[in-house]
């Protein structure tokens, strides 16, 4: 049986997309939506959490300690992007300000396809899996990825 359980959660970033030839390339920030789908096939069938694949509140745990605690109020620096995210970059650091370096600029599609990357390596040894992130960067915009198993 596949059964899946998904958890919303918001974060807020700041970021600027260079060389988008568009208002993105300038500094700016959102309050990210994020929806986590995890999927198991069998249920628990005893204790605390009997009767659920993953307690809500262990994704909630998951979730929070391998991305929100490092997302949240941070800086998302792209390490190949222009001159100026590089110096404002070295500049949130040298005040000790939050960054999170980032090797693929940060898109909702590649913050989704972080998301669900650092999610699964952290439950590799766990027969859940997050087979879906959802990742609303407005409330109009969103990117979505897919790791069916
Ligand atoms: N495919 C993508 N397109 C864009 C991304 C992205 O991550 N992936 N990001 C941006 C900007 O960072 C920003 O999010 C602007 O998005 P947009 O939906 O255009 O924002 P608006 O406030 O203009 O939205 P409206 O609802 O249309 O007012 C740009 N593109
Ligand atoms: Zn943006």
């Amino acid at each position: 049986m596949k059964l899946t359980v998904t958890k919303e959660f918001t974060f807020d970033c700041a970021h600027m997309l260079s060389y988008h030839e568009g208002l993105c390339s300038n500094l700016h920030g959102h309050t990210y939506r994020l929806e986590v789908t995890a999927l198991k096939y069998e249920l628990i069938n005893e204790g605390s959490s009997e009767g659920m694949i993953l307690d809500f509140g262990d994704l909630k745990r998951i979730v929070k300690e391998s991305v929100l605690d490092k997302f949240d109020h941070s800086f998302l620096f792209w390490e190949r992007g222009c001159d100026a995210e590089r110096e404002i970059a070295a500049t949130i650091e040298k005040h000790g300000m939050r960054i999170v370096r980032l090797k693929d600029r940060p898109t909702a599609e590649n913050i989704a396809v972080f998301i669900i990357n650092t999610l699964n390596e952290h439950l590799k040894d766990s027969p859940i899996n997050i087979v879906k992130v959802r990742l609303y960067e407005t409330p109009t915009s969103y990117a979505e990825v897919k790791n069916y198993v």
